[in-house]
């Protein structure tokens, strides 16, 4: 088997989460990936330490709009956060196992449980452009294809060789965000459903958008899933939300087609929603 590149060793994550500690007071014990659009969430966070990506050796960069590439230290609910403003894909030429690296550094900080959010196109097509998903399950369907962070030699510090995966998405705590929905009236546009990660670029064909349905995928996207994979290998509790930009054109010979530009728009209407019921999990969450 190949050896594993020295950037994704144990030793090489520790410096960096070492180097992030020695920054800031705040130990965090949750992390939170804000995906496309999605980043406002940080402006939630108090008393913060902000670190650019660009400014940690070894940590991927986005170059994608709506990814602002900060990690953001601090407050938020009354617990210790690190929060990432925007994450990197493998559609822009990173290794999966590259994109593990923020969520092992997260780790080797003390991270124990992490909030993974997305912008993802609808499926079932019961979903409406603006609805929250609750992550409950995920296809990797890139690791169909062999794209998977776990593949390569496995460093038993970071895991096992053959993590479960049977209850990625923690039961107790999307049964609290169901519940706290509902308290705050948002039960008409929060779902639970299945997240499908395409490597992308490009957008789904109809072809593909009626496969996924078929398959009972709920919400696609070109993220998340590796973060997961790598959070559950390390033993960390993972909760998910996708937002709904748009919706997968699922019919022939439409003019209408998928953009960037729509997913960020749907991100900034539905953006305080999102931030309200994250920081009202974050608060009554046992962590
Ligand atoms: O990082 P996420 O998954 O939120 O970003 C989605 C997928 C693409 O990066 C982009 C497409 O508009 O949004
Ligand atoms: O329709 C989509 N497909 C894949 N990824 C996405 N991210 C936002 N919308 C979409």
């Amino acid at each position: 088997m190949a050896d594993i590149a020295k950037e994704y060793m144990y030793e090489n994550i520790e410096r960096i989460a070492n180097g992030i500690l020695a920054q800031t007071k705040h130990r965090p014990k949750l992390g939170i990936i804000c995906g496309s659009g999605l980043g406002a969430l940080a402006d939630k966070v108090e008393d913060r330490t902000v670190i650019n990506y660009a400014d940690i050796t070894g940590f991927p960069i986005s170059t994608v709009p709506g990814h602002e590439g900060k990690l953001v230290i601090g407050k938020l609910g009354g617990k210790a956060v690190v929060l990432m403003q925007g994450r990197a894909h493998c559609y822009e030429g990173h290794p999966p196992q590259k994109i593990a690296i923020p969520v092992r550094t997260m780790k080797l900080m003390g991270v124990e449980t992490l909030f993974v959010t997305n912008a993802a196109g609808g499926i079932n097509r019961d979903y409406k452009v603006g609805d929250i998903m609750i992550m409950k399950d995920h296809i990797n369907l890139a690791g169909f294809a062999g794209i998977n962070p776990l593949v390569g030699n496995n460093d038993d510090k970071f895991g096992p060789r053959f993590p479960p995966m049977s209850n990625a998405y923690d039961r107790k705590l999307r049964d609290l965000a169901k519940s706290i929905a509902k308290e705050k009236g948002f039960e008409p546009f929060v779902r639970e459903g299945v997240y499908c990660m395409m490597v992308g670029p490009n957008f789904e064909t109809v072809t593909e958008a009626r496969f996924l349905n078929i398959i009972g995928v709920d919400a696609t996207g070109m993220s998340t899933v590796q973060e997961v994979l790598v959070a559950r290998h390390a033993g960390m509790r993972v909760f998910g939300m996708s937002l709904i930009t748009n919706m997968v054109i699922s019919e022939y010979d439409v003019e209408s087609v998928a953009n960037h530009a729509e997913v960020l728009e749907t991100g900034k209407a539905r953006s305080k929603d999102l931030q309200t019921l994250v920081s009202t999990l974050v608060e009554r969450m046992d962590l």
